[in-house]
């Protein structure tokens, strides 16, 4: 038989197992849509019945609806290609693995879970040490239709004559495929070196280092997958949650969990952690830098504790007809001794009113003594505490403080410096403050903001809660998946791009995870942070009380092409040892392309050179260029009318990425950022077939 005929008579063995498996997910569904039914009618059964039946009655109810939305859930997800792969065992067993498992209506399996152990071999079985699987095959599905068909032998000696054996390289199919808008899942070619990683324990803290391209973003994600499916008791009730460098990001990586059936994880960039802020704005380098360090938790802990811009300057109240007066040295002398117990101001209101109280009855006492009379003292302090302008007085003498407000004084340089004395330098002071002045609601915080203001919100406390207005908690709509504000028990936190985060956002993310096992995924060889050892601090802070700590490195870049990623591993030749550098697997034969551009002709090199690699890819097309140009440059595209044209600055280009690249003066990026060339060496890291530089000169290309 040729070898177009045995393949398509394979793919037809594989198409009659997937119709089983579909028709069986069919059933599957009815079943579960009945029993929700069947619980909604008992929910209503129970009205007729006695209180304590009724309770029972209840509880079943909300089991019963509860375990058929999971299951409607799961079945109902968008899977591209519920079966994927399957294994063939030395003893004639077959196994087929899929996003899902099923069984049969006799509890046999149909597919098996590819978290499941009898999946593993699937990923783990190599030649050298085959695991008893005779031949594995990938099986590329669109929908219900199975397309074609990938096969390993791995065990040749045992290959039976009824045995076909079609195709070759399912890895490198997918490489070479065309990128869309949002990452895809690799569950059907994930690699040894990235399954064990996938799947190492839980518990602790699980580190991924590894060039651009090695699958760190996938292998993370597809982790926090197998850990909800072999640990869901544990993880899957406080949930887990990503962070990701930017909206851009997670919007990005947004589809993988869902198409794995994952839906109860919450993913957020750095701009978004703090609750009811979305941050996309970044500063220039300098500012990020003193705005990310450690100095500033001193800063804010001063800053909350100065005098609030309105507070009155001094108090006058009439007691018995005399006026007992309080001056601002001694009215600061009472907010020194209120804040001298360390209580979050806003926990310390009570405290506050005591203090005011007792000041003054220490000055109606030194009036009295001078005049020879006696007061009584515990009487004055009632009487004042129950009045209504000693309570007005202190309102504005001791707010209830908001983190964005106090940030907001911070604009004033006078205060800043109050704040910054001794920590930060008179050059750093006035460059934070003319970026936190007049920071209102028109204009947006940026992401190394956020860090601060949620620094701010532990250390002011809570707000008191508004009374009025609150619905009982039997009124509250039953939502199971949303999570408290601030919620901070996730017992699961994968950081993704983690060389980037600031000290201060180590502090921000570890907050929510003072529980958590931990994934941290990163290379240090494309950090743009400037001080990584006192980011590592925090980072080791932030892990709290998870102690036991495993290193994996992945060595393989999947994504660029070897022409590509040579010319990238150029720009940081001389800041990254040889080991540091990913292996890319693929050529493609196509060599990048260096133009050289005169200042004033970026716009049409730029339309130019988008013009082609759309004409030359089938999927998307990244124009990169400076944070400071991107406006600009999405003028000079507009026209160009392609929905997979994106336009994406340096920082933000973190993570994702396109068939094809057009980089838009390289120098430039090299200069926004504190640690320039591993800012290029991302941008240059980020297409998968065709690259194709703007540059007005040569610069760039030589290490420094
Ligand atoms: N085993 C695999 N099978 C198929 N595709 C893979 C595999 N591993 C990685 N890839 C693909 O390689 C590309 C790079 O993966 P990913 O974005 O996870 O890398 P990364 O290490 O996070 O990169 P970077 O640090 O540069 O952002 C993605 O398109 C991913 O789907």
């Amino acid at each position: 038989m040729s070898e177009s005929r045995v393949r398509r008579a394979e793919i037809a063995i594989e198409q009659t197992h997937v119709n089983r498996v579909y028709v069986r997910l069919a059933e599957l569904r009815a079943q579960a849509e009945d029993m929700r039914a069947r619980g909604y009618e008992l929910g209503l059964g129970a009205q007729r019945e006695a209180v304590f039946e009724q309770a029972s009655m209840l509880y079943e109810r909300d089991m019963m609806v509860f375990h058929a939305n999971q299951t409607l859930q799961t079945l109902d997800a968008e899977y591209e290609g519920l079966v994927f792969g399957r294994l063939d065992h030395a003893d004639s067993e077959t196994v087929y693995v899929g996003r899902l498992g099923v069984r049969d209506a006799e509890f046999n399996n149909l597919v098996t879970d590819w978290r499941a152990p009898a999946a593993a071999a699937f990923y783990q079985a190599t030649a050298e040490e085959p695991m008893n699987v005779v031949r594995r095959r990938v099986i590329r599905c669109s929908g219900q239709s199975v397309l074609d068909i990938d096969d390993d032998v791995l065990m040749p000696e045992s290959v039976p004559d009824s045995m076909n054996v079609v195709g070759e390289g399912a890895l490198m199919a997918a490489l070479g495929r065309s990128r869309g808008d949002t990452m895809r899942d690799i569950v059907a070619t994930i690699q040894k070196e990235q399954d064990e990683v996938i799947r190492a324990p839980w518990r602790g803290v699980t580190e991924i280092t590894g060039g651009p391209g090695t699958g760190k973003t996938a292998v993370a994600l597809h982790r926090a997958a197998y850990l909800l499916y072999r640990y869901r008791r544990q993880l899957g009730g406080a949930g887990v949650l990503v962070v990701g460098p930017s909206g851009v990001f997670t919007n990005y990586i947004s589809r993988v969990l869902p198409s794995m059936g994952e839906t109860n994880v919450e993913l957020r960039s750095l701009g978004q952690v703090l609750d009811g802020i979305d941050a996309t704005r970044h500063d220039p380098a300098p500012l990020a830098a003193i705005k990310g360090s450690l100095r500033m938790r001193k800063v804010l802990g001063k800053a909350m504790r100065d005098t609030p811009p309105d507070a009155p300057a001094d108090m006058k109240i009439v007691y018995r007809g005399e006026v007992l007066r309080l001056d601002a040295k001694e009215l600061d002398k009472v907010r020194r001794k209120v804040h001298g117990n360390g209580a979050p101001p806003n926990r310390s209101r009570v405290r506050a009113a005591e203090t005011l109280l007792e000041a003054l009855a220490d000055k109606a006492e030194s009036y009295a003594k001078a005049d020879g009379r006696e007061i009584d003292r515990a009487q004055l302090i009632t009487d004042l505490g129950e009045r209504i302008d000693f309570h007005r007085f202190l309102v504005v003498w001791w707010p209830v403080l908001y983190p964005a407000q106090v940030l907001r004084w911070l604009g004033d340089e006078r205060r800043l410096a109050r704040a910054g004395r001794g920590v930060l330098t008179a050059e750093e002071v006035s460059l934070l403050a003319a970026s936190l002045r007049d920071r209102g609601r028109d204009r947006k915080w940026t992401v190394a903001d956020v860090a601060l203001l949620d620094e701010l919100r532990v250390l002011l406390g809570p707000p008191p809660k508004r009374r009025r207005g609150r619905r009982s908690a039997a009124e509250q709509p039953r939502d199971g998946n949303r999570r408290p504000d601030h919620y901070d028990e996730y017992s699961h936190v994968v950081v993704d791009e983690s060389q980037d985060l600031s000290p201060m956002q180590w502090r921000m993310v570890g907050r929510r995870g003072k529980y958590a096992s931990w994934t941290v995924v990163g290379d240090p060889v494309q950090s743009s942070w400037p001080d990584p050892a006192e980011a590592a601090s925090a980072r080791d802070q932030a892990f709290g009380v998870s102690t036991a700590r495993r290193r994996y490195t992945l060595r393989t870049n999947y994504r660029n092409s070897a022409e590509i990623f040579d010319l990238a591993a150029r720009v940081v030749a001389g800041h990254a040892k040889s080991d540091e550098l990913p292996r890319a697997v693929r050529t493609t034969g196509v060599v990048p392309q260096v133009r050289h551009v005169e200042a004033g002709a970026f716009e049409t090199a730029t339309q130019v050179a988008a013009k082609e690699l759309l004409d030359a890819v089938e999927g998307t097309v990244g124009v990169i260029c400076a944070m400071d140009r991107v406006d600009e440059v999405r003028r000079w595209v507009a026209g160009q009318g392609d929905e997979r044209l994106k336009v994406v600055g340096s920082l933000d280009s973190k993570g994702l990425e396109y068939d094809a690249v057009v980089l838009v003066e390289p120098t430039e990026l090299i200069e926004e950022s504190l640690t320039g060339r591993r800012v290029l060496y991302v941008a240059l890291t980020r297409a998968t077939q065709q690259l194709t530089v703007l540059a007005s000169d040569e610069a760039w290309l030589a290490p420094a």
